[in-house]
């Protein structure tokens, strides 16, 4: 990989995967060659070294506000995108563990005799120890989106960065799926998303990560080798931290 030696420039991280990027080329549901993929990177950052921690999305399977917009009540629809987010958990982590890599699923929502339920510090032992953990059932709140659990997560297990893996590049000035004239940011502040209204994450996680100076670096996760790239300080996607970081 030109201009890396390969050495991890982060020693432990909160990956975010959308529950979309399960999906592969499949209208919903989860696409196993996807999961198999996304272990052999995951599995690359834990042979050199790196601990990671998971928050993966639902939205393959559920959203609530996309069943509260057909007529279910919101809450109800939401704690079924946070149970998605579970069943997603397991399966990632079956993917992992199939490929030798010790993995632990913790949820925020109870859940006794499936996954464990989220404690920080267990949580930080596990990592310590160098297994995955995945943090699945988002923040265990309706009205909050997985973005916002990766960047809660990783401020608490006190990760060095937040990735945000997505289908895009990066952050642009635009949605550049809707324009294909966007232009891509190599670095943003927290606040020019926000002033910009930057539709990558939502505004509560940017929020959270401004407050607490964690910084997230958005990429694609569809471009093999990013993710390794990213860890090893490679410049893939866009940046945002604060103005001096
Ligand atoms: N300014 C922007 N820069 C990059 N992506 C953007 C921007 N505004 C909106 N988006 C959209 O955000 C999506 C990435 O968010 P993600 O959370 O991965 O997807 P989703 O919200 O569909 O689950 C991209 O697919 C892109 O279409
Ligand atoms: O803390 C959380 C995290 C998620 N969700 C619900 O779970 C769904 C799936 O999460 P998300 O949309 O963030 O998944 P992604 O877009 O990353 O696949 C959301 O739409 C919400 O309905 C929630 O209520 N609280």
């Amino acid at each position: 990989m030109p201009g890396t030696d390969r050495q991890p420039k982060y020693h432990r991280i909160l990956l975010k995967l959308s529950g979309e990027a399960l999906m592969g080329s499949e209208e919903f549901g989860i696409d196993p060659k996807v999961l198999d993929r996304m272990a052999l990177e995951i599995g690359q950052l834990v042979g050199i070294g790196v601990q990671v921690g998971l928050v993966i999305g639902g939205g393959n399977l559920f959203r609530g506000a996309a069943l509260s917009a057909a007529g279910m009540e919101r809450v109800t629809g939401d704690h079924m995108g946070m149970l998605a987010t579970v069943m997603n958990a397991l399966a990632m982590r079956d993917a992992l563990e199939r490929s030798n890599i010790n993995t632990r699923v913790m949820s925020a929502i109870p859940m006794s005799g499936v996954v464990e339920h989220y404690d920080r510090r267990r949580a930080l032992r596990y990592l310590n120890s160098g297994d995955v953990v995945i943090f699945s059932a988002g923040t265990g709140n309706p009205f909050f989106t997985t973005d916002s659990a990766a960047c809660l997560r990783g401020i608490e297990v006190d990760a060095d960065l937040v990735l945000k893996a997505t289908k895009v590049d990066g952050v642009y000035d635009q949605d550049p799926v809707k324009n294909p004239d966007a232009i891509k940011f190599d670095r943003l502040t927290y606040d020019d998303v926000l002033d910009r209204k930057l539709g990558v994450m939502d505004l509560t996680a940017i929020c959270l990560v401004r407050d607490h100076q964690m910084p997230v670096r958005v990429f694609n996760m569809n471009k093999t080798g990013a993710l390794l790239n990213v860890v090893v300080g490679g410049d893939e996607g866009t940046l945002v931290c604060g103005s001096d970081a």
